[in-house]
């Protein structure tokens, strides 16, 4: 960052004043001056007001000084809350301190990032030297024309005449075959430089990406918990490709701006320092033109953008509620919404090109005048003899080149803002720490008994709430245990201790008598095999997807795992058999196909410890007692635990556990708990129609 821009930073610390422009539920458009042309605020903001419970999409525009709030109206419900988070998110980042310690943050990202350059060291050093080469071939190029030009209306070359090559057309001759050698070798550099920083520049972005992803990979749920989807992927592949467009054009427009400076200034100092300083006058005017467009032409498209990004808002959210549309026939009414979006990016785009149109002859014309200029004055000093003709047609050449730097160093200075404020996010979820460290015990599978023990197992997700209380059971090895209670009561989060998607906060979770955390990671879970409440299927064919349970699983075993689940006879039903595509997230399939689909990739894994949460809760009664009859025969030689609402489901495990709001509340079998006449026996009863739930108890499991 500029250090300009530091203190506008550092002055801007008192409270900033927001309004409100306009508001539908979920979504509030803010006036927030404050943002008004400072591109890295804007980012910064954004970013971390993304982060907030509730918000769900924020563009700050440092364009137009507003910003778009998107947030589910089931959490901030008024807009109050919505300003609340604005300016709280506002004051931290304009506070003095705050400030100066992100704009060096955002430095040392690029700083870092560049860090990472060296390594790919055949490009590091080819991508500047070819832009050095390519850069002063460039500043040479207005010689091809200037050469042959000046040897015509002057009295030839004194150079060419001493090297014997006399008389004015072989000269021309010459002069034209030497300015087209330059101007081929500047082709054949600069296509050269391109491929090289365009190399670089995707290295750099692949490796990024590379890293950013697998340390997600990485990533406990907890630390991944606060970004949404669309910002996880907007890091992945937004963030990192704006670094990827820095480094293609952004270090060698400086190198090639520096050239021409150096050059043309240097030219224009020999040739007469009084055209020299002629040839500067133009700049301040240029200068001041070329910030003047484009701090207008930006703001001329932001309402475009705008638009464009609410209709696209617009059409996503309804075509992927296509179903809902129809069966509320709400289809007239969405195609007006779609309309009148659509009508606006139409209206904005004509305003926005007069509005350019306009400013892009401003820019010519200041870009004429300040040739003209130069060309004027370099003709007064040529007439007056104070320059040769050589050097005043050199000067009105090459004018062009050096007043043209002017207005790229502006539009660089945009880009690389955005490529700092991009390394400075992706560095920091580079930089959030693994807290699920891999053990060192390492336990082949084949080796696993699949006892499981918790030890006053205590969790909280969040500090101060906990949802597991002080735990202790046992669930043995080669037998069924299923563990119910009522929606909420912690069992799921009692599964994702025993993977280690989260770490106890209390107590020990320990696996044929050794603490999980103890366990290599890649061990641990291989040796557990998941069958979750939300299905995920990849969209590709049957057969791949079961296939994932284990990649050099045989044709045989694949059809074996899908009839344990029940799933074959629907799956030769299919259109192509195995090998039919399911679609994204398996949408082809019903609620029940996409189950057993599932159920079937656990089984192939072949793990000692078998999950299964809420693994039936979508197929019919009898599908589900022939799925229950396949896995109980798998239970004599695996651990398999069920978590399970339908109590019928649970029935015949050996040992059932009643888990009630984080609490154990009851142990034993079916039998056992019946007897007891406990929380069990309330719920089994409901579940068979023989009690009617009162608002008091539970309601089901
Ligand atoms: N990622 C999370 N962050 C914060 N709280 C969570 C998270 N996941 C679950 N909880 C909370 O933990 C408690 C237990 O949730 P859990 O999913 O373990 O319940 P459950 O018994 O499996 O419920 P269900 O039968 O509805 O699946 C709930 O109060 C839930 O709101």
């Amino acid at each position: 960052m500029r250090n300009g821009q530091k203190s506008e930073l550092l002055t801007l610390h008192t409270r900033p004043k927001i309004e409100l422009r306009s508001a539908i539920p979920g979504r509030e458009r803010w006036d927030v001056p404050c943002l008004y042309r400072r591109l890295e605020l804007a980012l910064v903001v954004e970013h971390n007001l993304q982060k907030q419970a509730g918000i769900v999409d924020v563009r700050a525009n440092p364009v137009t000084g507003r910003m778009l709030v998107r947030y589910d109206p089931a959490v901030l419900s008024v807009s109050e809350k919505v300003k609340t988070l604005i300016l709280a998110v506002l004051d931290t980042f304009l506070a003095p301190h705050t400030s100066e310690n992100d704009a060096r943050s955002t430095e040392l990202s690029l700083y870092r990032l560049l860090q990472t350059v060296p390594p790919k060291r055949q490009l590091a050093l080819s991508a500047p030297a070819s832009s050095v080469v390519s850069s002063l071939l460039q500043t040479l190029t207005p010689l091809v024309f200037v050469m042959p030009l000046a040897t015509a209306i002057s009295g030839g070359s004194l150079l060419l005449t001493a090297l014997g090559i006399t008389g004015k057309v072989p000269q021309l001759l010459v002069m034209s075959s030497l300015g087209a050698a330059i101007f081929g070798l500047f082709g054949l550099a600069d296509y050269y430089r391109k491929k090289q920083w365009n190399a670089l520049a995707h290295a750099i972005e692949h490796d990024m990406r590379l890293n950013v992803f697998a340390h997600m990979q990485e990533l406990d749920m907890a630390s991944l918990g606060d970004l949404s989807t669309g910002q996880k992927l907007h890091l992945v592949v937004n963030d990192t490709s704006e670094l990827r467009t820095f480094f293609e054009d952004g270090p060698h427009e400086l190198i090639r701006t520096l050239t021409a400076f150096t050059l043309v200034g240097t030219a224009a100092i020999v040739i007469s320092p009084s055209l020299a300083l002629t040839a500067l006058l133009p700049l301040p005017l240029l200068w001041w033109v070329a910030r003047y467009v484009n701090q207008r032409s930006a703001p001329a498209y932001a309402p475009v953008q705008e638009a464009t990004s609410d209709l696209s808002h617009l059409l996503t959210s309804n075509l992927s509620g296509l179903e809902t549309i129809k069966s509320f026939t709400a289809e007239t009414y969405e195609l007006e919404q779609v309309r009148h979006s659509s009508e606006a990016v139409r209206q904005r785009n004509a305003e926005a090109v007069s509005v350019s149109g306009f400013l892009s002859n401003l820019m010519q014309l200041a870009f004429v005048s300040s040739l003209l200029l130069t060309g004027t004055v370099g003709g007064v000093l040529f007439i007056q003899g104070a320059i040769s003709a050589m050097g005043y047609i050199t000067m009105v050449f090459c004018a062009p080149m050096f007043l043209q730097s002017v207005h790229s160093l502006d539009r660089l200075n945009g880009s690389y803002q955005r490529a700092a404020v991009a390394a400075q996010r992706l560095f920091e979820l580079l930089d959030t720490p693994v807290r699920i460290i891999s053990g060192h015990q390492s336990l082949p599978a084949a080796e696993i008994r699949g006892h499981i023990t918790l030890q006053n197992v205590s969790f909280s997700y969040d500090p101060g709430f906990e949802v597991l209380h002080d735990i202790t059971l046992h669930i043995p090895a080669n037998a069924t245990t299923a563990i119910i209670g009522p929606t909420g009561s912690g069992k799921t989060t009692l599964i994702k201790l025993i993977l280690r998607f989260y770490d106890t906060g209390m107590g020990h979770v320990v696996i044929d008598g050794i603490d999980v955390r103890q366990w290599v990671l890649h061990d641990l879970r291989t040796a557990i095999g998941l069958v979750s409440q939300d299905v995920y299927l990849f969209p590709g064919t049957v057969h791949e997807n079961i296939l994932y349970g284990r990649p050099d699983a045989s044709e045989a075993e694949v059809t074996e795992a899908a009839r344990v689940a029940e799933a074959h006879d629907f799956i030769l039903q299919l259109p192509q058999g195995y090998e039919t595509i399911i679609g994204e997230r398996g949408q082809k399939l019903s609620g029940g196909q996409r189950q057993r689909l599932s159920i079937a990739r656990a089984i192939l894994k072949n793990a000692p410890i078998l999950i299964l949460d809420e693994a039936t809760a979508s197929v019919d009664g009898e599908t589900e007692a022939a799925i229950q009859r396949s896995i109980a025969r798998l239970s004599d030689q695996r651990t398999i635990i069920i978590i399970a609402h339908r109590l019928s489901t649970v029935r015949h495990a050996n040992i059932i556990y009643v888990l009630d709001n984080g609490q154990l509340r009851e142990q034993g079998d079916h039998e056992t708990l019946m007897c007891q006449q406990g929380l069990y026996a309330t719920l089994w009863n409901v579940h068979n129609g023989l009690v009617i739930p009162s608002p008091v108890e539970p309601q089901e499991t």
